[in-house]
């Protein structure tokens, strides 16, 4: 291993973000930042130079050692949780302390957490509402920010949902503040060390969120490398299982205007430092899939790389002479433990993001969806998806009249459409769709089965019910025919009576003309009869009478009128003169005969109802005349 030299010496080119404004960082567990400005010495042993620089970096680090940090700064002292407290230590409720220049950003006095060198607290965004952290840096008082605003525009237009947000910064006399994302639960450290250690399908889940952040950063144009890659620069969001990768404050441009296009500076966590970042070499965005594979080992173990270590420089002793972390040992699943290790190989062997994405550990198993198919069901449109990975996704047309999926299949992995270990799944998928398919025009049938019985159901009740409502009117039927018999009874009855009290007056009357056959005015029965039965009184006007005729036996006002007119002009105004008329004096009115009988049966007192056509003859004959219709 060829073995470096190096001064270590503040930096000269800047960083992203903050980090150039607290370039050395330097507990144990931190980071380091280091300009390498001299060149590799190939003769000197890589033991010997090894232990040169483990031992330039122990004294930087004596050098540069932390003083007590202040009681907010102890991890014993502050919680995750919203822990209202303010500077001096003083618990209060949660308020706004103070307002950003711009007077969009306002910090609240809950702090969020605290690093070696940056506090953070909870501040809102006023203009959108939202909830942000603003974290804060002490300001060395040397530091330009002129020449840090290029930095902080390409921060800001860095946008991927597993990538913290940036949103502002600004300086102040003695603090570098900037504005991010806030994230609900914390780093993925604290995370692991809370719970239990996450189970494999929850590894999975966060390395993939990790690995698209990467995709993107090492895809922006120009490529960005975080170089600090550790699971405390990885935030949670509890409720979403969302994974962000924060503190892009190391990250930098890997702009091609830059010769090689790699980077020089040493900046970074010693334990997740690729051995590359520590050479004159340079380096490039693999470093940060050497962190990476450090991440997946501390997430499968929740164990800190190197914990075996007592400091930086033991670290790295290991790292370039390329002995493990210990906790490697640990690991179980053979396929994490070849990622791991394919992660923390040579820098020109290691995957890129998107191949580890890929990977057969994290690649998420295809699904197959129907996509369309035409009215027979039998031309199907299919579409394998690999959810997160588009790019993958194979659409094809599939006829189940002629295609097996085990033969579609094939023919695609044989094209290289598909990957061979995905046969099976796709397979059976394939199936699973023909099947559902068959069990959806099934039910289909069902359904229309059931839309016919209940149908016929419904016929049934309508039926049913028509019979029960005619059940009902016959009853009605017969309970009305019963009192019409009734009536009909009394009716004969009362014929009865009236017939025995004509027949009795009749004989009184022969009685009565025997004694005197000389009167020869009406027979007194008749008379009487006619009195009996007329409602209307002899001094009474005709003009009813004739109306109740004319009405009676469906005639009009008009034709009433008429009638009265014709009465009148024959000097008979009132009921009383109509009925001293003779049979001889009727013919003589000028009426029909029509009205003639309508009238005389008014007179006689029956009184049509208003819908018959007919009149009785009540005069004792018995004879019903008919009045014909008009
Ligand atoms: N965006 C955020 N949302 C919520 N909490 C945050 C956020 N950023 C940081 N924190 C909290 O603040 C703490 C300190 O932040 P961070 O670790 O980034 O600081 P640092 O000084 O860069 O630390 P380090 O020593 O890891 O470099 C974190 O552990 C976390 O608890």
């Amino acid at each position: 291993m060829s073995a470096a030299k190096m001064d270590v010496a503040q930096p000269t080119e800047h960083m992203i973000g903050p980090s150039s404004i607290n370039p050395v960082r330097l507990d144990s567990k931190d980071h380091f930042l280091h300009q390498n400005t001299t060149s590799i010495d190939d003769d000197t042993t890589g033991d010997i130079a090894a232990n040169n620089l483990a031992n330039q970096l122990a004294s930087q680090f004596a050098r540069y050692e932390l003083t007590q940090p202040p009681p907010y700064y102890s991890t014993d002292n502050y919680t995750m949780q919203a822990d209202v407290i303010d500077r001096s230590g003083n618990h209060d409720v949660e308020k706004v302390i103070e307002v950003a220049p711009n007077g969009r950003y306002a910090r609240l006095n809950t702090l969020l957490g605290k690093g070696a060198y940056k506090i953070v607290y909870k501040g809102i965004d006023r203009e959108e509402g939202y909830e942000v952290a603003w974290n804060i840096f002490s300001q060395p008082a040397t530091t330009d920010y002129g020449e840090l605003s290029h930095e902080i525009e390409i921060l800001k237009s860095v946008r991927h949902p597993n990538i913290i947000a940036f949103h502002d910064a600004w300086s102040t006399n003695n603090e570098f503040v900037f504005i991010t994302e806030l994230m609900t639960s914390g780093t993925l450290r604290d995370y692991i060390r809370k719970l239990s250690l996450p189970n494999i399908k929850v590894v999975k889940r966060w390395s993939r969120q990790i690995l698209k952040g990467l995709v993107y950063l090492h895809g922006h144009e120009p490529p960005i490398i975080h170089r600090d890659i550790k699971c405390d620069n990885i935030f949670i969001n509890g409720a979403h299982g969302e994974v962000k990768i924060g503190d892009l404050g190391t990250a930098q441009e890997n702009s091609p205007l830059i010769s090689s296009a790699k980077r020089y500076t040493v900046i970074g966590t010693p334990e997740f430092m690729a051995p590359e970042m520590y050479e004159e070499k340079g380096y490039s965005e693999k470093v940060d899939i050497y962190a990476f594979g450090m991440c997946l080992l501390e997430m499968v173990t929740g164990e800190y790389p190197y914990g075996e270590c007592k400091n930086a420089a033991q670290i790295y002793k290991k790292v370039i002479q390329n002995i493990k972390p210990e906790c490697l040992s640990k690991v179980q699943d053979e396929e994490v433990l070849a990622l791991i290790n394919s992660c923390l190989s040579p820098e020109n062997e290691r995957m890129s993001a998107q191949e580890i994405l890929e990977h057969s550990f994290l690649a998420v198993e295809p699904e197959v969806v129907l996509v369309a198919t035409d009215s027979t069901k039998k031309h199907l449109h299919l579409l394998v998806v690999f959810k997160g990975m588009e790019k993958l996704s194979v659409k094809f047309e599939f006829n189940a009249d002629t295609d097996t999926a085990d033969e579609v299949v094939s023919e695609m992995i044989e094209e290289q459409v598909l990957p061979q270990r995905y046969q099976q799944l796709i397979t059976g998928e394939i199936n699973r769709i023909l099947r559902d398919m068959t069990k959806d025009s099934g039910n289909h049938q069902n359904d229309t089965a059931k839309l016919v019985w209940r149908r016929e159901f419904d016929y049934q009740s309508e039926l049913e019910q028509t019979r029960l409502e005619t059940l009902k009117a016959e009853e009605r039927a017969l309970e009305a025919q019963k009192r019409c018999e009734e009536l009909e009874l009394q009716a004969s009855i009362a014929e009865e009576k009236f017939a025995d009290t004509v027949r009795k007056m009749t004989a009184i009357e022969v009685e009565e003309q025997i004694e005197s056959p000389q009167d020869t005015t009406r027979s007194t029965h008749a008379a009487l009869m006619e009195h009996v039965l007329s409602k209307y009184e002899d001094d009474e006007d005709i003009q009813g009478l004739v109306l109740d005729a004319a009405a009676a036996t469906n005639r009009g006002r008009d034709k009433a009128t008429e009638w009265v007119h014709k009465l009148h002009d024959q000097d008979i105004l009132t009921v009383g003169d109509l009925r001293g008329l003779y049979d001889e004096d009727w013919a003589g009115l000028g009426l029909t005969v029509f009205a003639l009988r309508a009238l005389k049966n008014t007179l006689k007192g029956k009184r049509p109802s208003m819908r018959s056509n007919s009149i009785s003859d009540i005069d004792g004959t018995g004879s019903v005349e008919d009045v014909p219709s008009v």
